[in-house]
């Protein structure tokens, strides 16, 4: 099981304790805890409505916490703006892919390089040096991303066109492109074929390996699952129930329960 106690050696990538969110009368956290270590891929699971998503709102600071801590790196999260979250080392992609259409793959690539830019709009709007070169320097970065992950065909072709799994990938590229010491990724595998699933799973590994980041990832795949994570904690009505390898936690009675409502 990770230690999410920040006070021993390197702190955890990722350290929840205790957490509680309510919306009006509707209680989403009640009690969360989920420790990420550095380089662990850590995969929460759960039932629909057990609170993945607002886990990861709650870190991203787009939903409020009534009680409890959110430590990054060692970094309280809680008192940062949304806006400062990135700057933490922190990137995510949705449940539902979000990217720019009209544009091209390679100019949706460099939206991710956006919080990392210095200057503001006017340095920019001026043409300054210092943008001109910084610019350079990240679409070269965005290519070699591209590169990476196989999309450096589709490089100055509009974002619409391609292909649901290109498209995965393309969300992946732009949030590397945020340098990411932890990588919050939102059900990738939704919507893939058996193949694609493996194919993401082999590909997070790969990268995670030369970028060096941890990973939360919120996924109902169990393929997926299975086989990307070191750890998985499981959700069940806001609470944590269980952590331990995808294996334990499979044949853990109360995840069998709670999560495949005891239907194994
Ligand atoms: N913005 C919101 N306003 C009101 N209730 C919300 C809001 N966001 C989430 N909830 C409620 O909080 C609970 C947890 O929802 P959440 O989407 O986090 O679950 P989840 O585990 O991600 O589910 P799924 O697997 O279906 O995506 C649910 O009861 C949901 O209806």
């Amino acid at each position: 099981m990770s230690d999410p106690e920040p006070s021993r050696g390197t702190p955890p990538a990722l350290s929840i304790l205790d957490v509680r969110v309510e919306f009006g009368g509707i209680i989403a956290l009640d009690g969360a805890t989920v420790g990420v270590a550095p380089d662990q891929v850590m995969g929460l699971i759960g039932p629909n409505g057990a609170g993945k998503t607002t886990l990861f709102n709650c870190v991203s600071r787009l939903y409020e916490v009534q009680s409890g801590s959110i430590e990054v790196h060692g970094t309280d999260v809680l008192a940062r703006r949304p806006d400062q979250v990135a700057g933490l080392g922190v990137a995510r992609t949705f449940q539902n892919v979000g990217v720019f259409p009209t544009e091209t793959v390679l100019d949706n690539v460099l939206v991710g390089a956006y919080p990392r830019t210095r200057g503001g709009m006017w340095a920019t709007a001026l043409g300054l040096p210092s943008i001109r070169r910084s610019e350079r320097t990240e679409r070269e970065r965005a290519r070699a991303l591209l590169a990476e992950l196989e999309l450096t065909a589709y490089a100055d072709e509009v974002a619409g066109q391609l292909p649901f799994g290109s498209l995965k990938r393309l969300e992946l590229a732009r949030a590397l492109m945020m340098e990411p010491r932890l990588l919050m990724l939102d059900e990738p595998a939704n919507g893939l074929t058996h193949g694609e699933v493996l194919e993401l799973a082999e590909l997070v590994r790969g990268l995670r390996g030369s970028h060096g980041f941890a990973v939360l990832l919120v996924e109902h795949n169990m393929d997926m699952v299975a086989s990307l994570c070191d750890e998985v904690t499981v959700l069940e009505l806001g609470r944590t129930i269980a952590v331990g390898t995808p294996d334990q936690v499979r044949s853990d009675p109360r995840v069998i329960e709670a999560y495949l409502g005891g239907a194994e």
